[in-house]
C-alpha cells in the first residue's frame, strides 16, 4: 500500500487526510526507518509494508470500534515505535494520548518524533505498564480508552490495561491471530479485574489478507485494588493461565 493508495483505503472509511498529515505520516516513515538503523524498532522497513502494517493497521480501531468515536484520553501500553497511538494522534488530532514504554530509547525516539511532526498533547513515560497502574498511582481508573498490539498475551495484558481504563471505558488488544484460546485463558482474569469481553472483531487487512482480531473489553466496575500485582512477585492466587 503507497501513500496514496493508503489515503484512497482511509477515505473508504469515511477519514479524509489533508496534505499536513499526509507529510506527517511521510516525515514519521523517513524517522522510523532513519532510526531504525540505530536501534531496534521494526523488523518491517519497506514503504509499503510500513504503510499498511504499522499506519493502516493501527487506525482500525477507528474504523470498528464505535466507542472509539467518544474516546478522548488514550493511552497505549508498550506502544514501542508509536503503534497504535501515533497514527491515531496524527489523524484524531484532539486526542489526549498517553504512552508508555518500559523501554526507555524507544520512549527517547517517541518524543523526538512527536516534535518532528508537530504533535502536541502526547505524554511520555517510560514505564512498566504494571508500575503505572499500581494502586497508589494516579493514573488509575484514569483513561477512557486503553490500547495495546502486540505487547503480551491477553491474560497479562489485561492484568496491565484493565486497572487504567475508567469504569465504563474500554481496553482495546490489537491482535493478529485467532484469538479463541487466548480469550479463554484471560476470561479469568478479566472479569476479576471488572472488565467484561463485549466485542470480538475480525477482519482482513487490505492487499494481503492478513487475518486481524481487535478485541473489546469494557470496564464494569472497578479493579480491586490487588491487582496489578508488583513485578517480580511471586503470584499466590495467578490469574494468568487460571481454569475458569
Ligand atoms: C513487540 S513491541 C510492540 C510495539 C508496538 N505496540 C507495535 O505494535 O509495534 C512490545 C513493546 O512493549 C514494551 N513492553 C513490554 N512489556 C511492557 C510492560 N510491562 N510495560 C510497558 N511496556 C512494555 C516493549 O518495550 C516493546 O516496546
Amino acid at each position: 500500500m503507497n501513500p496514496l493508495e493508503f489515503k484512497q483505503a482511509l477515505a473508504e472509511h469515511d477519514i479524509h487526510l489533508t496534505d499536513q498529515q499526509m507529510k506527517q505520516f511521510h516525515d514519521y516513515y523517513q524517522f522510523l526507518v532513519q532510526e531504525n538503523q540505530k536501534m531496534n524498532l521494526t523488523a518491517i522497513t519497506a514503504e509499503p509494508e510500513v504503510y499498511l502494517k504499522h499506519f493502516y493497521d493501527s487506525l482500525t480501531p477507528a474504523f470498528y470500534v464505535p466507542e472509539f468515536k467518544d474516546a478522548i484520553s488514550i493511552c497505549d501500553v508498550g506502544a514501542g515505535a508509536g503503534f497504535p497511538s501515533l497514527p491515531l494522534k496524527i489523524v484524531f488530532p484532539q486526542l489526549q494520548v498517553t504512552i508508555i514504554d518500559s523501554l526507555n530509547k524507544r520512549i527517547k525516539f517517541l518524543n523526538e518524533l512527536a516534535q518532528k511532526l508537530d504533535l502536541t498533547g502526547v505524554s511520555f513515560i517510560h514505564s512498566r505498564a504494571e508500575d503505572f497502574g499500581s494502586k497508589r498511582s494516579e493514573h488509575r481508573e484514569q483513561y477512557d480508552m486503553v490500547l495495546a498490539r502486540a505487547v503480551a498475551r491477553l491474560n497479562v495484558l489485561a492484568e496491565l490495561c484493565l486497572p487504567l481504563v475508567k469504569k465504563g471505558g474500554q481496553f482495546v488488544a490489537l491482535k493478529a491471530s485467532h484469538t479463541e484460546e487466548e480469550l479463554t485463558d484471560a476470561q479469568y482474569a478479566i472479569q476479576k479485574l471488572g472488565g467484561q469481553v463485549t466485542q470480538d472483531i475480525a477482519f482482513e487487512l487490505p492487499e494481503t489478507g492478513d487475518q486481524r482480531h481487535i478485541l473489546v473489553i469494557t470496564k464494569k466496575r472497578q479493579t480491586p485494588k490487588t491487582y496489578p500485582r508488583k513485578a517480580g512477585v511471586p503470584n499466590k492466587k495467578p490469574l494468568v493461565d487460571r481454569e475458569v
